[in-house]
């Protein structure tokens, strides 16, 4: 077959699949210049589409280019690139080809605009690219947007002729041995909204002109060998700034003092704003160009007699010891007052936050969307960034612009959409949910979202932002590394079935179903979805967290159809409505996956997995109750009584007739009944305890 016979080569494949997963790519409600965008990504899943390529690509570059074989702009573009990669040593994944066949559009780490005509990303983070960026090559790619050179081995200066790329807005070059004085070229990009330089060698001092970039959000330049006084930047619209680890001195200007003091540290002559109060001595900030300069300080020593001095500098010295520690001791007692408003970190986040930053060769895989937008809208207690909505005690700083900027992997496609994990190019992880067929009005989802942001509890995943527009609705949530219950239980894809301890599934299950509880009793909130692949796990593998609930009311009724049907109660298949008390069936039925270790039915048609309610009847009623429960947990001593009691709960729960059910808060008490639940309860605020 053609397809076999086509050489291949892993690298740029695995690279286009991971093109294939970003979630942007694979809208089915993309404005439709985003959809031309994300076709040729969609053809590679089509092998013989791949075969074809080349000669769609020469085809339509002809239609479009007006019978010209390449628009002459990305001809030139295109040899700007052979031309860096020619003088530059750099990782065989960058394959490039020079045959006239092969656009650039195609090529790892190249992204274009719409119609192909010219190169608006460059990322190439990781590549292991060495020694200086030669002059004239990456400064004639003038229509570039993105930059990311990040974490690879790039030294010398930055071009002066970077100063050409003037519709840049992200350009990343942390992680590197670049060197020398602070670029200049770069604040002529007026358009920037992050730069990043820092992890460099770059020494002198940082230059006034960083102030033409009144588009910056985030200005990064830790880590460098920078030195002399910061000059006063115009931070309105900064939002993550950082210098620290340089040789700064001198005081901090008033305009950056907003910024914590993790932003200044590692520069020992740096004072005032969050750090250490600047002694009489220290001069004021860096002037700006223009304002009359001070008198330098050797001049002013020769105006003065040494023994003055000295008496004005012992007078000084304590003075301002004097000043410091009443600074101090305020700054504890505000401190002290301060602590019990702060916001708990959370579990969640901890957890999220153990996993590894991904690899440098990891990144880069997405295309920037500048067809996402949505409406400004204002919603109490929630934070608005460029459309994307942060819900009341937020603890993300990122904009939709570097979400849709994000590398993307799927997670998995569920009933209501699927979900992506994204990793940010700051190295953080969230994970995107793109919801599909959503029945509500934009107002019914919004409320709906705000109120769902407004649910905490520690076994609840809480819901941390939201976008919504006409054509494509997004939910955030923190990222659980150690995935969950349904992959635990029953293993998923690569990862192989894990053995689950007794003790660890009934701490879960009562995590869980505390959870659950407050949301029926405190929120009023019907889950709707409740099934052990909605069941995540913190890496102890027995704290709970319950997820994707209260999303029923945006979809219908009717419910999806494609949700598992055996965790449905039978009047929620008949009435297509859930309620609590089908949440009640539903967690019964995760009762029983957990005791059996059998996942149930998820598939009316193919039938797959097991009508687990009547399975476990059957099994009972025949008198061979041992045979229900899983064989991994029967290896256990002394749980026979526990195993029975959960039993009867999850029977109670499943019961056909929905009054006979449980509350959920009942469930909860008998659960609880079991007495093994006192560390639990010790435990259940302190997520470092098990
Ligand atoms: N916050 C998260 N952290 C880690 N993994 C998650 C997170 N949210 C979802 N997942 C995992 O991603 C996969 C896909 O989840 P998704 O919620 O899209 O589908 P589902 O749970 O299989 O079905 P449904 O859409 O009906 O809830 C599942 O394996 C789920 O466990």
């Amino acid at each position: 077959m053609a397809v076999s016979s086509r050489p291949t080569d892993h690298h740029s494949t695995s690279y286009m699949r991971k093109r294939q997963r970003s979630f942007v790519e694979l809208s089915g409600h993309l404005p439709p210049a985003m959809i031309f965008i994300s076709l040729p990504a969609y053809t590679m899943s089509v092998p013989w589409v791949n075969d074809i390529r080349p000669a769609v690509f020469v085809f339509l570059s002809t239609l479009m280019c007006g019978g010209r074989l390449v628009s002459s702009e990305i001809a030139q573009e295109r040899q700007a690139l052979l031309d860096f990669l020619d003088r530059v040593p750099h990782s065989p994944r960058i394959n490039w080809s020079s045959a006239a066949a092969s656009s650039p559009c195609d090529w790892v780490g190249v992204g274009c605009d719409p119609t192909r005509s010219s190169i608006t990303s460059l990322r190439l983070p990781g590549a292991n690219l060495a020694g200086p960026v030669p002059f004239d090559t990456i400064g004639r790619l003038t229509n570039l947007r993105v930059i990311s050179l990040r974490s690879n081995r790039l030294s010398g200066e930055v071009p002066d002729d970077f100063s050409k790329l003037t519709r840049l807005y992200s350009l990343y070059l942390q992680d590197n041995a670049f060197s020398g004085e602070f670029p200049t070229s770069v604040t002529k990009l007026t358009r920037l909204n992050r730069l990043d330089i820092s992890s460099n060698s770059f020494s002198g001092t940082i230059s006034f002109s960083i102030n033409n970039l009144t588009r910056l959000t985030g200005l990064f330049m830790e880590n460098n060998l920078f030195s002399g006084p910061l000059p006063s930047i115009d931070s309105d619209g900064l939002i993550d700034f950082n210098v620290s680890n340089n040789n700064l001195n001198g005081s901090i200007p008033s305009s950056l003092s907003k910024f914590p003091e993790s932003a200044f540290s590692g520069n020992p002559g740096l004072c005032g704003g969050p750090m250490a109060a600047c002694s009489p001595f220290i001069g004021s900030p860096y002037p700006s160009p223009g304002s009359p300069s001070p008198n330098p300080p050797h001049e002013r020593s020769n105006n003065l007699a040494t023994a003055a001095i000295v008496g004005i500098a012992v007078c000084c010295t304590v003075f301002s010891l004097l000043i410091l520690l009443v600074l101090l001791l305020c700054l504890r007692r505000w401190q002290y007052r301060r602590q019990p408003a702060e916001q708990p970190k959370s579990p969640i986040v901890a957890a999220a936050s153990t996993q590894a930053v991904p690899g440098p060769g990891d990144a880069g895989t997405s295309l920037s969307n500048d067809g996402v937008t949505g409406e400004p809208f204002e919603i109490r207690g929630s934070e608005e960034r460029n459309g994307l909505v942060f819900l009341e005690g937020g603890v993300y700083t990122f904009q939709l612009e570097d979400l849709l900027r994000a590398s993307a992997d799927v997670l998995g496609k569920g009933s209501i959409g699927t979900s992506y994990k994204a990793v940010l190019e700051d190295g953080r992880t969230v994970v995107v949910k793109r919801l599909k067929h959503v029945a509500a009005s934009k107002k019914e989802f919004e409320d709906q979202m705000v109120m769902l942001g407004e649910i905490k509890h520690e076994n609840l995943v809480p819901l941390r932002a939201f976008f919504s527009s006409k054509d494509e609705k997004l939910l955030v949530y923190d990222y659980l590394p150690a995935g969950s219950l349904s992959a635990l239980l029953h293993g998923s894809g690569v990862s192989g079935h894990t053995p689950l301890h007794w003790d660890n599934r009934l701490k879960i299950a009562i995590r869980a179903c505390r959870g659950l509880a407050h949301l029926h009793q405190s929120a009023k909130v019907v889950h709707g979805n409740i099934k052990s692949s909605n069941i995540l796990l913190h890496p102890d593998h027995h704290t709970a967290y319950v997820s994707d609930y209260g999303l029923s009311p945006i979809f219908g009724p009717p419910s999806p159809p494609t949700r598992i049907p055996g965790y449905r109660a039978p009047e929620e298949i008949e009435t297509q409505k859930a309620t609590l008390k089908s949440d009640v069936y539903s967690f019964g039925v995760l009762l029983l996956e957990l005791l059996t270790g059998k996942a149930p039915c998820q598939d009316l048609e193919v039938v797959e997995g097991i009508d687990l309610p009547r399975w476990v009847q059957s099994v009972v009623r025949e008198e061979w109750t041992a045979e229900v429960f899983d064989a991994e947990i029967m290896r256990y001593n002394n749980i026979e009584e526990e195993l029975m009691h959960v039993l009867q709960i999850a029977m109670a729960c499943v019961s056909v007739v929905p009054d006979q059910r449980p509350g959920m808060a009942e469930v909860v008490r008998m659960m609880e009944e079991m007495g093994r639940d006192d560390s639990l309860r010790q435990s259940s605020h302190d997520p470092t305890k098990g």
